[in-house]
């Protein structure tokens, strides 16, 4: 029998709700970020991380600017416990940070958890049970109120651990795990419970974090939920309320997002979204698109760099190329099209006193994550002329015309396709060169010299090697023109110049000027090179001559010539 079959599982539930509100809002500043990097993400690796390994995370954590860090599960081993006495004991939490411990609501754990904590200045203990039906029947075996008793009572050892240790400003956190996959009127009930033992309206911090610890639903749906529990929870006013979404069905972000808008202030997640199964929600994600916004993210995001090495070291994990805002990939364009409109975005930007950001295809500015732009465009079979282009100008200063980007891209092409795979700006240079500027020392141009004559300029050129010069003279009405002509007095040769740019190259190339001719030469071919030079006019003639060298050209002694021979 086939076991892929949907009609095990069902549709989940949509919230009721005709006053619904959140879509009409936007965000206006960031939530307050919550890193459970040390305990979420932790729990949730192969090996564990190492006393040294949290203590490098914890120091991320702090340069990045998390002003809130769960540091760990002191009560569940002792590298935990010994990681929280170590901050403490060795005063690394920062005046402006405040850790955080998570404990189950079982009074030897509480226990332990204040144990780890003894003699920090500021703390959230974070105390948790499940509380949606399958948890009560099948792991719990208790009825809505059982699973009430072991919240309040969990409730009543945080506050008696911390009525011990008077000189700590504590906060309590209580978090009904599962709450999205609990009855919304029971998650209130559970929660007002809680309250009713720690009194937040009497001046007590008092946090209560909202868990889709396994998303079963469409992101509205938690933020339907996140909205009707605001709305109908008693004291409200005296209690944040976090958000904590896992990515089991991808959309970890997007729930947290739409749950801010339904009125979250603060929000739990990890680094790259690491955590349970298909991790937690991803810090990085959610601050970036903030960043994207216009919005301060209130997290420093610009040494994305270290923060991956920094997270693969410590946890073992790796970072997808595709990694929103921050994988090896996402600001680099191979496809043709793309690196067309990036190149003119570029470009378009320059010389403008552009304060926003807007460049095709890159939705920020890689820069502010320390990326740089050479890779932006890389080139392989599925670029086109505008990457071709956008490469030798950015690495070389040299810009092509497009009639010749056009040819040249041709080339790029057909090599990428032969090495099936991705060719770098210097093999695009050598082939640059190899196809273009490379002469052959029959057309090399050994000196011109040019006179006025009336309107008309005549041209006298010495060309070959130093062997075998031949001397041409010929007249036309510029340079380029009177070559032409001296070629068909002085070497039988009949050329067409097709297309002629020049322009001055940019600083750095060593020369001053770059010329390009496309040549069609009678019964020959047609051709096209490239020629640098000092000198404007010197690199326009010698131009023409290479393309028609590479043309194909023979040079047939002129009668005179012959005659003279003869
Ligand atoms: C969604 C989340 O991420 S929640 C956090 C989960 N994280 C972790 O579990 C990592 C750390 N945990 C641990 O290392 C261990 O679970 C420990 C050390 C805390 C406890 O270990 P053990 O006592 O051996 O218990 P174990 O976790 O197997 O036991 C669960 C027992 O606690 C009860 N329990 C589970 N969660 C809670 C809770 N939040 N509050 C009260 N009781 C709980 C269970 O019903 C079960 O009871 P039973 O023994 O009567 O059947
Ligand atoms: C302990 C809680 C907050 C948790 O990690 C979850 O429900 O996912
Ligand atoms: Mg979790």
């Amino acid at each position: 029998m086939n076991s892929f079959n949907h009609r095990r599982y069902r549709a989940f539930p949509a919230v009721h709700k005709p006053d619904r509100r959140w879509p009409n809002r936007r965000m206006h500043h960031a939530p307050t970020w919550t890193s459970v990097d040390l305990r979420d993400g932790n729990q949730a690796l192969v090996s564990p991380m190492s006393v040294a390994q949290k203590m490098e995370m914890f120091d991320l954590l702090v340069r990045m600017g998390f002003k809130e860090i769960e540091v760990g599960f002191p009560a569940a081993s002792q590298p935990d416990f010994d990681f929280v006495r170590k901050i403490i004991e060795e005063k690394r939490i920062p005046e402006d940070v405040t850790i955080q411990v998570l404990t189950q609501a079982r009074e030897n754990l509480v226990e332990r958890s204040y144990a780890a904590l003894q003699g920090v200045q500021r703390a959230i203990v974070h105390v948790y049970n499940s509380t949606s039906p399958a948890q009560r029947e099948q792991v719990f075996g208790l009825d809505k109120e059982g699973v009430k008793a072991i919240a309040v009572r969990g409730a009543e050892w945080v506050k008696a651990g911390a009525a011990r240790f008077p000189e700590t400003r504590w906060t309590f956190q209580y978090s009904p795990e599962s709450f999205s996959n609990t009855e919304l009127d029971y998650a209130v009930e559970i929660c007002e419970a809680v309250m009713s033992v720690w009194h937040p309206e009497e001046g007590q911090p008092v946090i209560l974090n909202l868990p889709a610890t396994v998303e079963s639903a469409m992101p509205n749906v938690f933020a339907d939920q996140i909205e009707w529990f605001c709305d109908h929870l008693r004291g409200r006013e005296h209690v944040k309320i976090s958000v904590h979404t896992h990515n089991d069905r991808g959309c970890a972000v997007a729930a947290a997002e739409l749950a801010v808008l339904a009125g979250a202030d603060r929000v739990e997640g990890t680094l790259f979204g690491n955590g349970e199964r298909t991790g937690n929600m991803d810090i990085l994600t959610m601050a970036m698109n903030l960043y994207s916004q216009g919005l301060d993210p209130k997290l420093d995001l610009s040494m994305g760099e270290a923060i991956s090495e920094i997270y693969t070291r410590c946890t073992g994990m790796a970072v997808s190329p595709r990694h929103p805002w921050f994988g090896e990939l996402v600001y680099t364009a191979f496809s043709g099209s793309h690196q067309d409109a990036i190149r003119k975005g570029i470009n378009h930007r320059q010389g403008q006193d552009a304060a926003v950001w807007e460049v095709p295809y890159l939705p920020i500015d890689p820069a502010d994550l320390g990326r740089n732009y050479e890779a932006v465009v890389r080139i392989n079979s599925q670029s086109g002329k505008g990457g071709v282009s956008h490469v030798l100008e950015r690495d070389y200063g040299i810009s092509l015309p497009r009639w010749l980007a056009q040819e040249f891209s041709a080339v790029v092409q057909k090599a990428t396709e032969e090495q099936s795979g991705e060719i770098t700006a210097k093999q695009i240079y050598a082939l640059f060169e190899s196809h273009f500027v490379k002469r052959n020392g029959d057309w090399q141009m050994q000196r011109y010299r040019l006179q006025r004559e009336g309107e008309k300029v005549i041209a006298s050129v010495v060309m070959g090697t130093e062997a075998h010069p031949r001397i041409l003279q010929g007249k036309g009405s510029g340079a380029v023109g009177a070559l032409v002509d001296a070629l068909i007095q002085g070497a039988g040769i009949y050329a067409e110049v097709e297309q002629f740019d020049q322009h001055a190259l940019g600083a750095g190339t060593g020369a001053r000027a770059m010329a390009c001719a496309r040549v069609s030469v009678e019964s020959a071919g047609t051709a096209s090179a490239v020629s640098f030079g000092e000198d404007t006019t010197e690199a326009a003639l010698q131009s023409v001559l290479s393309a028609i060298g590479k043309a194909g050209a023979v040079v047939r002694l002129h009668q005179n010539d012959a005659q003279k021979r003869g």
